[in-house]
């Protein structure tokens, strides 16, 4: 298997993918983006990649949610929960206060911002495209690439070669990161009692009660949603999908039905997947919404229709009882 990750060596999206499979069993390749690791999963380059998807200070990574929604059908197929911590580095000889501007991750930015703005007032902020990258270019500062800023915020491990002028600078001790998994089709975990599902719906028109509608689905039927976000499709202004993880796999009933239902109102679904929660939490769900009483329910109705029940193998009917 190879599999991509955000890199370069030293993001917290490889500590992710290491925490999912140790390099030793699997050949782990580096991207230079979301974007690039995505895209290679697509051309059969890379048989998964891990990639951040939301940020418990910051939200969903917009890169990655844009990313999976269009495009040729991704799988999520497991997801890895990644505490964060920062620290501000800069090449050997640079003072604290020659730092003029700081290279980092979006992300990474968002999360230190408080400390910043209380220790660097007057900082520049340069946008990287993951905070190691930010890390391995000041070690090229000497040369013509040298960056445009100073220091990096980073993970200590993405430190090495630097020195690091200030530790533990983010401004949420408890911050944790998302990643997940993600593939070609045709992989879908076996249901464990504690997955999530994650989908993209786009709805036919921009109209009073249109969210409603979608959450109704879920409501009814005892489904517990994680993450709802609305992106903009970039087909118009105004424009917009919504992102959307919940508790379940596509195999239970209750997810099934929903998933139905939300296809019959919404003008497309793209179902990115059901995987194993990375706490293992099982989902908060009421008995009236298990399999055994969907299943009753719709042997029930096939009773009342005088249809065979599920599995019956003879030609009988049964007649409908309630
Ligand atoms: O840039 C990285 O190291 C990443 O893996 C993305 C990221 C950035 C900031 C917080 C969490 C993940």
């Amino acid at each position: 298997m190879k599999y991509g990750f955000l890199g370069p060596v030293g993001t917290f999206t490889q500590a992710a993918l290491l925490a999912w499979r140790p390099a030793a069993s699997a050949e782990h390749v580096a991207c230079p983006s979301v974007n690039v690791a995505l895209a290679q999963v697509r051309s059969g380059e890379l048989d998964a990649a891990m990639v951040p998807i939301e940020n418990s200070v910051e939200g969903g990574v917009s890169a990655t949610l844009d990313a999976l929604a269009a495009g040729e059908p991704l799988r999520v197929i497991g997801e890895v929960l990644v505490p964060i911590t920062f620290v501000l580095a800069a090449p050997e000889g640079v003072e604290f206060s020659e730092i003029r501007a700081v290279g980092t991750h979006p992300h990474g930015w968002a999360q230190v911002r408080g400390w910043m703005a209380a220790n660097l007032p007057d900082a520049v902020y340069v946008p990287t495209l993951s905070t190691a990258a930010a890390a391995t270019d000041l070690l090229a500062a000497h040369t013509d690439t040298a960056p445009a800023y100073d220091a990096a915020v980073c993970a200590p491990v993405a430190a090495a070669g630097l020195t690091v002028l200030a530790d533990d600078i983010g401004d949420n001790k408890t911050a944790v990161t998302r990643f997940v998994l993600v593939a070609r089709p045709g992989w879908l975990p076996t249901p464990t009692g504690a997955d999530k599902t994650t989908i993209v719906v786009y709805q036919h028109t921009d109209r009073s009660g249109g969210l409603l509608e979608l959450l109704e689905h879920f409501a009814a039927r005892d489904i517990n949603m994680t993450r709802l976000e609305s992106r903009p499709t970039g087909a118009a202004m105004g424009s917009y999908c919504f992102s959307i993880d919940f508790e379940g796999h596509v195999r239970d009933e209750r997810v099934g039905e929903a998933l139905m239902g939300l296809h019959r109102v919404a003008a497309q679904v793209v179902f990115l997947g059901s995987y194993p929660r990375a706490d293992g939490q099982a989902a908060a769900t009421t008995e009236a919404a298990s399999n055994a009483r969907f299943r009753q329910a719709q042997d029930w109705l096939r009773g009342l229709r005088d249809e065979p029940a599920e599995g019956a193998t003879s030609g009988l009917r049964r007649s409908g009882r309630s």
